[in-house]
């Protein structure tokens, strides 16, 4: 097995709707009563073909229909702890798109309940995490501010809040005043930035929202001064390097900015984003960037230890699991 497989290493940038896995899908279509369009995994599977970040979210919302009760969410992130838990992923910290699930009349208490009950069983394969409210900066604000009057009587059922879906032509300042109500709350603040759009969609998650993580920012590179901004303020990037080609953000692996990334002191973690559309999960996607660009063992555990230290989770935690990947870098 690579050793990538067998690193230990923190997830941070996962959507829990795209761990919708072709055959998990047409099950629960089959349980629910959903039509989709789609009658056989093979044919589900075909349609993974992406010219880009809205052709691929075009499949994933309509994918998401079948899941409809606490019991589908429930199942859904079981089978992704079951999974990466098996390729070294030791700590989740897991998005969800509550407003794509509350439009189609699920309550949020159901996603939320599902969601939360496989993180409890996840304790059984020694892994921890939690939960990251994605607002849709594609929907109207409004919508967001709904699905927020629900999530904010329950904070303690979620680590933060997070800004996805279709990036450019949709600024991140009118959802400024979420973010300020959810770190008031003691929440945490990251947000999608530099996917498709420029290096100002990051200084914007950054002044507006007041992002503590960026997830992708592979654009940032294309500014010296947001680099430096990034470096000095050591603030982490979630980078996805089999979602970045499989969306077209990047011509192929070998042109990915990753290595760039590193070299210029950006603090990258590697995560898989949509792993069931984008051909991979965490530990594969680290496997393929070592074998791409012949990082080492202390590199892989550089990156590594960037993932647990830029996580959520305690103190505690954080050094237990960076003692796990020192002991795998000593080829324990
Ligand atoms: N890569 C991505 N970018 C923005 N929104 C998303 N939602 C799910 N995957 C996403
Ligand atoms: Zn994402």
């Amino acid at each position: 097995m690579t050793a990538a497989l067998t690193l230990p290493t923190a997830e941070l940038h996962l959507h829990i709707e795209g761990t919708l896995e072709p055959e998990l899908a047409l099950k629960l279509a089959g349980r629910n009563g959903v039509e989709l369009p789609f009658a056989s995994v093979e044919e589900l599977r075909a349609a993974y073909r992406f010219t880009d970040l809205q052709s691929f979210l075009d499949l994933y919302y309509a994918c998401m229909a079948v899941l409809r009760t606490r019991a589908d969410f429930r199942d859904l992130a079981a089978a992704y702890l079951t999974r990466a838990a098996a390729e070294g992923v030791r700590h989740a910290e897991i998005f969800f798109d509550a407003q794509a699930h509350t439009a189609r009349g699920v309550p949020y208490k159901d996603v939320v309940g599902g969601l939360q009950d496989a993180l409890d069983g996840a304790a059984r394969l020694g892994m921890t995490g939690g939960l990251i409210l994605c607002f849709l900066r594609d929907a109207p604000v409004e919508e967001a501010e709904a699905v927020w009057a629900e999530a904010r009587r329950q904070p303690e059922a979620l680590l933060g809040v997070g800004l996805d879906s279709a990036e450019v032509g949709n600024p991140a300042t009118p959802f400024a005043h979420l973010y300020a109500e959810a770190r008031a709350l003691g929440l945490h603040a990251v947000a999608h930035a530099g996917e498709e759009g420029g290096p100002e969609y990051v200084w914007e998650a950054l002044r507006e929202l007041r992002a503590e993580r960026i997830d992708h920012g592979i654009r940032s590179l294309e500014d010296p001064q947001l680099v430096r901004h990034l470096a000095e303020h050591r603030i982490p990037l979630t980078v996805c390097p089999f979602s970045n080609v499989r969306l077209r953000a990047v011509p192929s692996l070998a042109e990915h900015p990753l290595p760039a990334m590193l070299a210029a002191g950006l603090r990258v973690t590697v995560n898989s984003d949509d792993p069931a559309y984008f051909g991979g999960y965490a530990g594969q996607n680290l496997a393929a960037v070592a074998e791409q660009f012949g990082l080492d063992r202390s590199s892989l555990a550089e990156l590594a230890r960037n993932s647990v230290t830029a996580s959520f989770a305690p103190d505690g935690r954080q050094a237990e699991l960076l003692g796990e990947i020192d002991a795998w870098e000593a080829g324990a």
